[in-house]
């Protein structure tokens, strides 16, 4: 279902993100050792999947979260699996020595979720959107509230029609 306070669109290919992923690695490189990432899926796998080989990073731990049931539209928040406690318990505890990872910060609701459970944790996403940007201390990009990011696992070919129409065949 479209949601009309969402109306920009920004897709991103394998490549740009396996780019901007990478640049999530290199602005992590400098600010400190982590034992463990903790990565929300489903969003966080692929993130975490480069920036943990780009780190050297062994460690993967899940807390699974779902929100948007219906693409566009948020409903109620599920958290399916929670951290483990030996993560949580890292370095004294609280998140300490852990880097979260997640696609995207969007509204923030995912990431104060995760916040709550490891409030030492370093937060990392690819993208981030103005409301979510506040629980973040790591991004790339940032777009604006009203825009849709469309990640290349979610999407397909698909044949566009020229903008002049009366030139077709
Ligand atoms: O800042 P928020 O408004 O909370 O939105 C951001 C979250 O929404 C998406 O996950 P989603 O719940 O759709 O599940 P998925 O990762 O399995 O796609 C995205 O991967 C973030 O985790
Ligand atoms: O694919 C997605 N794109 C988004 O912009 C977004 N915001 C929350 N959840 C999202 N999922
Ligand atoms: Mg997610």
């Amino acid at each position: 279902m479209e949601n009309p306070e969402q109306n920009k669109a920004f897709p991103v290919s394998w490549d740009q993100f396996h780019r901007d992923a990478r640049a999530l690695a290199w602005r992590l490189s400098g600010q400190g050792e982590w034992q463990a990432i903790v990565c929300i899926t489903r969003g966080g796998l692929v993130p975490a999947a480069i920036v943990a080989r780009e780190l050297g990073i062994r460690m993967i731990e899940t807390v699974c979260i779902a929100s948007y049931h219906d693409y566009e539209n948020q409903g109620s928040l599920h958290v399916i699996k929670p951290i483990d406690p030996k993560v949580v318990g890292l370095e004294g505890g609280d998140g300490n020595g852990v880097l979260v990872i997640d696609d995207l910060v969007d509204t923030g609701k995912t990431a104060r979720v995760v916040r709550e459970m490891l409030p030492k944790a370093h937060f990392a996403t690819v993208y981030a959107k103005p409301m979510g940007r506040p629980l973040v201390d790591t991004f790339v990009t940032e777009v604006s509230q009203d825009t849709w990011i469309y990640f290349p696992w979610d999407m397909g070919w698909q044949f566009q029609p020229p903008l002049n129409k009366n030139t077709a065949g």
